[in-house]
């Protein structure tokens, strides 16, 4: 027996939750707008509480529909950000990398989602780390492209990208990646699971209405 197993009709598209979390100013409502309507505002106003629009995405051929909630960073806007993480898919880490204090608070916003989205230690939830603002001048840039990859080693996460949502640079392929690596962490839980349901005793009188995850498996 091989392979995942699929239980959603072919003709549905997936639907993602998808946070993007990060300080105030960092680019979250632009890389958002950017991604949804091609369009970035350089007047940009504070979020304030939480936002999300809907756009599809094609990853290897089926098409994804990604819920994007864009959330306020300012602190002052925790309580009425935070209630919205819960089901969410994927989570988006972001700073400037012109701002050298937003990159070392993702470690803070990391943390923040895990408690309020009640993410146990040691799950292989789908994080993204996201350096905004990639068109800055050398002169300007704080965090270098090797403090974010240790920062992601460090901290097991293992997608990480820099975009500008000014000049669009990496912005699809940002969500793009988002979408693969919630692929391989669903694909890594599904494996799980069979394992766990290939080493049940046989011999052990089970329930009729038990449920499997992998009902309706199928030989290749
Ligand atoms: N140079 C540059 N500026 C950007 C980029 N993305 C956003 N900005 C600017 O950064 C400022 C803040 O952008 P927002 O998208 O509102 O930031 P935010 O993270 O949503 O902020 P909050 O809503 O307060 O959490 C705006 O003036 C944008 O024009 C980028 O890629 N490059």
């Amino acid at each position: 027996m091989s392979g995942r197993v699929n239980m959603r009709p072919s003709n549905k598209n997936t639907l993602l939750k998808v946070v993007i979390l990060g300080d105030g100013g960092v680019g979250k409502s632009c890389l958002m707008n950017r991604f949804v309507s091609n369009h970035f505002d350089e007047h940009s106003f504070h979020t304030i509480g939480v936002e999300f629009l809907n756009k599809d995405i094609e990853v290897d051929n089926e098409t994804y529909t990604l819920q994007i909630w864009d959330t306020a960073g300012q602190e002052r806007f925790k309580t009425l950000r935070t209630p919205f993480y819960r089901g969410s898919d994927i989570c988006m880490l972001t700073y400037a990398i012109d701002d050298k204090s937003s990159f070392r608070n993702i470690t803070m916003w990391k943390n923040e989602f895990m408690y309020y989205a009640d993410i146990k230690e040691n799950t292989h939830f789908p994080f993204i780390v996201v350096g905004n603002k990639s068109d800055i001048s050398n002169e300007e840039r704080e965090v270098s492209q090797l403090e974010l990859e240790t920062w992601c080693n460090e901290n097991g996460i293992a997608s990480c990208i820099e975009t500008s949502a000014k000049n669009a640079s990496n912005v699809q392929e940002a969500f793009k990646m988002a979408v693969q690596h919630w692929l391989r962490a669903e694909s890594r839980a599904d494996r799980n699971d069979c394992t766990y349901s290939d080493t049940v005793d046989l011999n052990k009188k089970q329930s009729d209405n038990r449920s499997s995850c992998c009902a309706g498996a199928t030989d290749e």
